[in-house]
């Protein structure tokens, strides 16, 4: 049986804290004076002023425990997109966050009429990605419609997620909720993009520029992304204007793509990509290769480095207005571009050229 803590503003939750973005969020939290509890299916470090709770998040009881005391609930938890788990993804985004969603009201009917929450406050991670189908997106804002033919299983479930959780935002009913769309978050501990570009030069394979080279696309620095999801949190008021809708956040820098990449390869004492391969071509191939990596699932198990949806996101242009956080809660990324990559290069030693 759950102990009964008392409600607090700076007390919160944050589901998937063990993650990348999750954990300097967690950092960030603890130095505004907050005291965080951790839910998370691992528990990948230790610090004062956390309490880390294990479990899965369609584990209602597990989570509910996570979330006694609490009046802000920070959701960004989800598979990784390699994965490509079709069930996976189901489960953890859809089922998962529903299981959220019904926790933070059972939490906010039982509250113990004396304390002193107003609303259940809930800030979900989603991503930009919720409306790209692969092709051209420049400057896109918040009311472009969600993908119709979602890129793969990973975007399909942030959609649906996304829907859920501000379907569920009703004043009356003390449940406060909104989305952050980050889009392609990098900085130190990032588990994806850095190790995986470095382990697809150390094959061999970053000697290729996918298409013309020119197509610009956000990059947006952790820091960045805390910042957002902390703003909305503390404006998420019932007059706000922010409840129920979704946000960019984005470093306002769009870049193109194979110079951010070959930034961080530089950096890091790799050979930039320079000779330049066809985008249909490659995006052909890459489809090619998926179709097979899905017949030969039952015989080997082999995973493409590059999947549709990285060469898509490689060869086009992806970057979005962050215009709406700007007006409605006072965003503006407090890391630059240039300064981000090289606070980023300088956190992989390990992963620097012949280490
Ligand atoms: N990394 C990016 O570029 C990016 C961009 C836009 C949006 N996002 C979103 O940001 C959020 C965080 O992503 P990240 O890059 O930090 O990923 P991450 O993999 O580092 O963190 C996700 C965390 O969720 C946890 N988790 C997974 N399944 C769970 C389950 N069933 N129950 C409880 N916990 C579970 C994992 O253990 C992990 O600690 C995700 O929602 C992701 O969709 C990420
Ligand atoms: C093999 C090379 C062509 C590229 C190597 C780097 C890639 C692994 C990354 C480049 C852009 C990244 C990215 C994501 C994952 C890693 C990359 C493909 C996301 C798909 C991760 C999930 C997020 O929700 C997406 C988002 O909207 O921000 C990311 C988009 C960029």
């Amino acid at each position: 049986m759950a102990t009964r803590i008392r409600p607090s503003s700076k007390r919160c939750a944050v589901i998937g804290g063990s993650g990348f973005l999750g954990r300097h969020l967690v950092e960030k939290l603890l130095g505004k004076g907050y005291t965080v509890s951790v839910f998370d299916i691992r528990q990948s470090y230790e610090l004062p002023g956390v309490t880390f709770h294990q479990g899965d998040l369609c584990d209602k009881q597990a989570l509910l425990t996570a979330l006694q005391g609490v009046s802000l609930v920070f959701h960004c938890a989800s598979p990784a997109p390699a994965s490509d788990d079709k069930a996976l993804f189901q489960r953890v985004n859809i089922q998962g966050t529903q299981t959220v969603l019904q926790e933070c009201h059972k939490i906010y009917y039982n509250k113990d009429r004396l304390n002193s929450i107003k609303e259940m406050l809930l800030v979900l991670t989603s991503s930009a990605s919720v409306v790209f189908e692969g092709t051209d997106i420049k400057d896109g804002r918040e009311d472009l419609p969600y993908a119709k033919k979602p890129i793969d299983y990973y975007t399909e479930t942030k959609i649906e997620q996304e829907k859920l959780v501000l379907k569920a935002c009703d004043k009356e009913n003390g449940l406060l909720t909104v989305a952050i769309r980050p889009h392609g978050i990098f900085g130190p501990r990032d588990p994806q993009l850095v190790p995986i570009l470095v382990d697809t030069a150390r094959r061999g394979k970053m000697k290729f520029i996918i298409g013309d080279g020119s197509n610009l696309v956000d990059f947006t620095f952790v820091d960045n992304v805390v910042h957002g999801h902390i703003l909305a949190a503390e404006s998420l008021r019932p007059e706000s204007p922010i409840c129920g809708k979704a946000y960019h956040i984005t470093n306002d820098e769009p870049v193109r793509f194979w110079d951010f990449m070959s930034d961080i390869l530089v950096g890091l004492g790799y050979a930039a990509p320079r000779y330049h391969l066809p985008y249909t071509l490659v995006y052909g191939l890459s489809l090619l290769l998926w179709l097979l990596s899905l017949l030969l699932r039952p015989l080997v198990a082999f995973k493409p480095t590059f999947t549709p949806m990285r060469v898509a996101l490689a060869g086009t242009h992806h970057f979005y207005s962050c215009s709406r956080a700007k007006q409605d809660m006072g965003y503006k990324p407090v890391v630059g571009l240039k300064d981000g990559i090289r606070r980023t290069v300088e956190s992989y030693p390990h992963l620097r050229h012949g280490a």
